[in-house]
């Protein structure tokens, strides 16, 4: 029966659509490849498979939609009878893509009921102006184009090219149009701009060597149009380097679109404040009120205040808002050059506002003041004001050491309950650091609304901060690298904002840490998928006394394994984490019992060297809650991907057949999909040398794997 709940929800997501063409893809690689793109960021996948069988494709769909899970609404081309046949089967498929030539779209909705998804491939104009005319409901979405000339359809008319598009789209009506043929990432904002909904590819993905990188990079360039609006309420340095002006370079750079309503005037330069003037505050109210009434603001950055009267405004203006922004709150109280910029009375009418941040950047004299203290000598002790400080108002505190003493620079995240997270870099000898607070404040003000704006399910928001926290820090300190590069004033100089654009880079990635350590494995990965043994596993020819061997050592592996991971358990400190660790050592353990049985519940064998040193690796790095968890992952990981390709090898009366479904069913990939959303939880909490510790375990964890294959 087809469950409503499958249904998506429309419109559905066309911003980045795989086309999954079974002629450019071999049956044996598709489920990987459509798991990759979707991993990367594809919304909607359809799979076209011409020349197959009808239970041929069946089985491509159903095995798809498994792995899927609904993580993306999945197609068929042309088939109605598949698509049906699959969900029937109780598959999370979702609907139909057809042609012009496949029926019509009227008698197929028939076909389908009204829940299904059907998409509609059109070009000439008056196949659109028929698509346009048809009853709402018939058909979800258009496939428009070639927008170019390809060779996946050689026998395809004319191409649109951008002006052919935008004049079919406008033919469309209000049906959402996806654009087809020959594009690319470098195309998402013609696309846009002739009004597509998004870009639809075959080769692109299907045929690129890394999937995922093709579909984040589509799916990147076209959300670039979904840039967070951020608003700063500061002072004005007309030097550049701090305030309102370091606010909207800082935002630009990090990837969002600045706003700013001016709390102050400052007569400033590098050498210091020679003037403050505060406009009447109604006057920023009006400033305010113009914003709120017409922008959707995603985030604000709070900076200089300078006096009662203003904080209130500010205050009261916020709690208004009918949805409430991500709010920073730089509690700028005195310049680096050691002006006031906060009148000494103003601090109490500053808690009402810090109760309406999600988090503050005092630096080391602030905090001081916040809490009423003298300022903090060591690190220790500011680390221990910021606590008293979250704890008092509820927030995180984004402690910052740029004004200690020392070799680096250490900033941390700490809530009511102690360090979130930490980080470090070498302090650099420099004295341009104008402004670095400002730039700071607003970049992890950005950072986070951007995150946030494409959220991990599940993650608590402390994490997301933290990870946003790490990101601006990054930031801040390539910044602070290149103001020597450049010549303003002759006090403390500014920043460079802009060295990251310079430099080409984007405005770093939450998934860029787990990424980069999949990337660091892909070699060891691609020498599993090659080896002798686990490709004779999968064609069946294997030798049966290898894969005796080799299933008497996974269970020798399995029964030390399972001790490791009720290790996890006991050492995370999550209720539900704690649950899903022990609950995967209990699963370890009863594969063991039932590989023990199998093998007629003989002697056990004892390790190998390969799976001692394995097991050992493993014990070495159980002291340390992150670093085991990162440790453990590969055997997630690793396995599920060899186990996939290995499943779709499986068939009827396959000599290992039982063996290759346990490693390539949904199960183990939901268990998978947590253990990799775990370990990313417990990165983005690490300060830099755990992050670095809990790399070092995976990949060699990973080199065990390896081994553990090669040595059956
Ligand atoms: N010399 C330095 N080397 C590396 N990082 C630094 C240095 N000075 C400051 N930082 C970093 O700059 C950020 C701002 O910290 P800082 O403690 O200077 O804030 P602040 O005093 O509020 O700045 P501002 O003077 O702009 O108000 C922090 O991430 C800090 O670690
Ligand atoms: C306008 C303004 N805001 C903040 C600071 C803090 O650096 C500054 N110097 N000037
Ligand atoms: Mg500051």
């Amino acid at each position: 029966m087809f469950d409503t709940a499958l249904k998506p929800v429309h419109p559905i997501d066309l911003r980045t659509y795989l086309v999954a063409d079974m002629a450019t893809i071999g049956a044996g690689d598709v489920v990987r490849i459509i798991d990759e793109a979707v991993a990367g960021g594809a919304t909607t996948v359809q799979i076209r498979g011409k020349q197959l069988g009808d239970a041929e494709l069946l089985r491509i769909v159903t095995a798809v939609a498994d792995r899927l899970d609904g993580r993306a609404t999945l197609l068929v081309n042309d088939r109605v009878d598949v698509y049906l046949a699959a969900r029937e089967a109780g598959a999370a498929v979702h609907g139909v893509h057809i042609g012009q030539s496949d029926g019509g779209a009227e008698a197929v909705r028939e076909r389908i009921g009204v829940h299904a998804v059907l998409g509609l491939s059109a070009a000439a104009p008056e196949h659109l102006a028929e698509a346009a005319a048809l009853p709402p409901g018939v058909v979800d979405y258009l496939g428009v184009g070639a927008v170019r000339a390809t060779p996946t359809k050689p026998d395809a008319p004319e191409p649109l090219g951008w002006d052919g598009l935008a004049h079919a789209i406008a033919l469309a009506g209000d049906l959402p149009c996806v654009a087809i043929g020959g594009v690319g990432p470098g195309d998402a904002r013609d696309a846009r701009a002739a009004g597509a909904a998004g870009l639809a590819v075959v080769r692109a993905i299907c045929a690129a060597a890394d999937p995922r990188a093709a579909a984040r990079a589509l799916r990147e360039e076209w959300d670039r149009g979904r840039t967070p609006n951020v608003l700063s309420i500061a002072g004005s340095d007309p030097s550049g380097g701090a305030g309102i002006q370091a606010d909207l370079k800082s935002i630009q750079a990090t990837g969002g679109y600045g706003m700013a309503a001016v709390t102050a005037l400052t007569a400033q330069n590098t050498r210091g404040v020679t003037g403050v003037h505060v406009p009447p505050v109604a006057f920023l109210r009006d400033q305010l009120e113009a914003l709120s009434e017409d922008v959707r603001i995603d985030a604000v950055k709070i900076g200089m205040l300078a006096n009662a009267s203003v904080i209130e405004a500010v205050a009261s203006w916020i709690a208004g808002l009918a949805s409430r922004p991500a709010v920073v709150l730089d509690p700028v109280m005195i310049a680096t050059s050691g002006d006031r910029l906060l009148d000494a009375d103003a601090s109490r009418a500053l808690d009402a506002l810090i109760a309406l941040a999600d988090v503050i950047t005092p630096n080391l004299s602030e905090l001081a003041a916040l809490v009423s203290g003298e300022v903090a000598g060591s690190w220790e002790a500011a680390l221990e004001q910021a606590r008293t400080l979250a704890a008092r108002h509820g927030v995180l505190v984004l402690a910052k050491g740029g004004h200690l003493e020392g070799d680096t620079a250490p900033d941390a995240l700490v809530s009511a309950a102690g360090v979130v997270a930490s980080f470090e870099s070498p302090r650099i000898d420099t004295a341009n650091t104008h402004g670095t607070g400002c730039s700071l404040s607003s970049a992890l003000a950005t950072i986070y609304a951007r995150e946030a704006a494409d959220p991990v399910a599940g993650e608590p928001d402390t994490d997301a901060w933290a990870w946003s926290a790490r990101l601006a820090h990054e930031w801040i300190h390539g910044a602070i690298l290149a103001a020597d590069g450049l010549d303003v004033g002759q006090g403390n100089g500014p920043l460079d904002h802009s060295y990251s654009a310079r430099a080409g880079l984007v405005a770093p990635r939450r998934d860029a840490e787990l990424d980069a350590w999949w990337g660091d494995i892909v070699p060891i990965v691609d020498g599993i998928h090659g080896d002798d043994f686990v490709k004779s596993l999968g064609e069946g020819t294997l030798d049966a006394a290898r894969f005796e061997t080799y299933i008497a050592q996974d269970s020798v592996y399995l029964f030390a394994y399972s001790e490791l991971l009720a290790r996890a358990g006991e050492l995370s400190t999550d209720p539900a984490e704690k649950a899903f660790w022990r609950a995967s050592a209990e699963a370890a353990i009863a594969t063991e019992m039932e590989l023990h049985r199998s093998r007629g519940a003989g002697e056990r064998v004892p390790a190998s060297r390969e799976t001692a040193r394995y097991l050992a690796h493993l014990d070495r790095s159980s002291g340390e809650h992150a670093v085991l968890v990162a440790a453990l992952l590969p055997c997630f990981w690793i396995y599920e991907q060899v186990g996939l390709t290995l499943a779709a090898k499986n068939h009827d009366g396959h000599p290992f057949g039982d063996w290759l479904s346990t490693y390539g069913s949904p199960e183990f990939t939901e268990s998978t999909q947590q253990a990799i959303a775990l370990v990313q939880r417990a990165a983005r909490r690490a300060d830099d040398a755990t992050l670095a510790r809990m790399r070092q375990a995976f990949v060699l964890s990973s080199r065990h794997e390896r081994a553990f294959f090669a040595q059956a």
